[in-house]
Parts: C-alpha cells; sequence; structure tokens
C-alpha cells in the first residue's frame, strides 16, 4: 500500500494560521528566518508560532546562508524539529549544529539543472535528513514557480533512501498530478495557499490538504 503524502506548509507569519494548517492536517510548518522574504519573520514572533504547534506536527526553521550563531540561536530557542537550510550552506555548514535538517536544492540552479548534477549535490549531503526540491527563482524560494519533475527521476532511481518533498508553485488543483508524477515523500507548498505573501488562505489549505489525501 503507497504510504500516504506528507503535507508542509511554509512561510507561515500568524497564529491563525498555525491553527489553520494544524487543523487541516498538516504534517509540517515551516517558519521563514530569512529577513529578505516576505514571509521572514523574527525570532520573537517564531517564539509565538512555534508555541502554538502541537506534538506530532512538526516545526521546520527555514534558513537563507544565515550567520552560525543565528541558526544556533533559533535551534536554542524554538527547538524545531528540523532545519531547512535552501541558500548555498555547504554541507560542513549543515552538519555543525548537529540538528536534523533537510537541504533545499533549487532545481535549474547552475550546476543542478541536469539530473547528474542533482545527484552529485545530493551525494554531498551524506547527514542530510530528507530533500527538498524547489523551483529555482532569484529570491531563493517562495516563489511559486514550478520545477521539472523529470529532473528528479535520476535521484530517485539512485536508489537514495532518504526522504524527497517536493516543492515549488504547487497549487490545490496542480498538486494531485505532481504527486502521481514523482511520488514524493512529501509536498511542500507556500504561495500556492496565499491570499497575500505571509498571509495563508485557511480555504486554500483546505482545499489542497484534501486534494493530496484523496489520492
Ligand atoms: O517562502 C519564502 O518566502 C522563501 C524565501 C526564501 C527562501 C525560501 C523560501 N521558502 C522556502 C519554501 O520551502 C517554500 O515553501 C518553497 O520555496 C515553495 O514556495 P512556493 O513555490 O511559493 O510554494
Amino acid at each position: 500500500m503507497q504510504a500516504r503524502t506528507r503535507v508542509k506548509i511554509c512561510g507561515l507569519t500568524r497564529l491563525e494560521d498555525i491553527h489553520a494548517a494544524v487543523q487541516a492536517g498538516a504534517d509540517a510548518v515551516g517558519l521563514v528566518l530569512y529577513a529578505k522574504s516576505a514571509r521572514a519573520v523574527s525570532l520573537q514572533q517564531a517564539r509565538l508560532l512555534r508555541a502554538a504547534v502541537p506534538a506530532f506536527v512538526n516545526a521546520v526553521t527555514l534558513f537563507v546562508n544565515a550567520p552560525e550563531h543565528e541558526v544556533q540561536e533559533a535551534i536554542d530557542q524554538l527547538r524545531p524539529e528540523l532545519l531547512q537550510f535552501h541558500g548555498d550552506e555547504s554541507p560542513q555548514y549543515c552538519e555543525s549544529f548537529n540538528h536534523r535538517y533537510m537541504r533545499a536544492f533549487r532545481v535549474g540552479a547552475p550546476g543542478l539543472d541536469t539530473p547528474e548534477g542533482l545527484l552529485q549535490a545530493c551525494r554531498r549531503y551524506q547527514s542530510a535528513s530528507a530533500w527538498l526540491f524547489d523551483s529555482y527563482s532569484e529570491g531563493y524560494g517562495g516563489s511559486g514557480r514550478r520545477l521539472d519533475p523529470s529532473l528528479l527521476r535520476l535521484v530517485q532511481e539512485a536508489g537514495d533512501s532518504r526522504p524527497m518533498v517536493l516543492s515549488g508553485g504547487l497549487l490545490p488543483d496542480t498538486v494531485a498530478a505532481a504527486i502521481m508524477a514523482t511520488r514524493p515523500y512529501a509536498v511542500d507548498v507556500s504561495s500556492g495557499v496565499e491570499a497575500a505573501p505571509g498571509d495563508k488562505c485557511p480555504q486554500k489549505i483546505r482545499q489542497f490538504l484534501a486534494a493530496v489525501r484523496g489520492l
């Protein structure tokens, strides 16, 4: 029997959106600790949001090339289940925190625009707990752009057992087909369930989860 596809809702900035994501059945919620993002939250805001995440729902804290002390402070104060590195962080940097982390790859970026390049990149991060494959954008993420799933095939065929998270431009109307095409461990969405950057739409969240759960 095919295991159910897990769902991460990313870029939450309001308590009401944490509640909406949890009530809709999200498996994980992402907090963006990257100041240049329209969805960025301060450490103080993140503490309030994190406190509203119940047991059995993972809190994921997301960084882009952050100074190491900022990552360590977030680990100490937020106790996230998972770190997400979404910039150009090296394997050594990601491993230096001795904390579970997901390595995000922006598919289509230089060096990540061929299946071989992606596979080679994955192999550099031996201690990653999961991969997140996102589309490529100048702003690092949250672009609403879709990626070419065919580029992931070689990574999947290489037999790497680590969970693969599909991300990038997913919508309530498109997520089911994306899952059928790539059979990911989980899907991740931000702009596709928003009314405006950082302001999630509870109805779109429910529609997104329903589309995933209906498979
Ligand atoms: O969400 C952001 O604003 C963001 C900014 C900079 C780096 C990463 C960011 N988000 C990371 C995520 O995991 C998003 O969910 C992912 O990029 C997909 O976003 P979307 O295409 O809007 O669904």
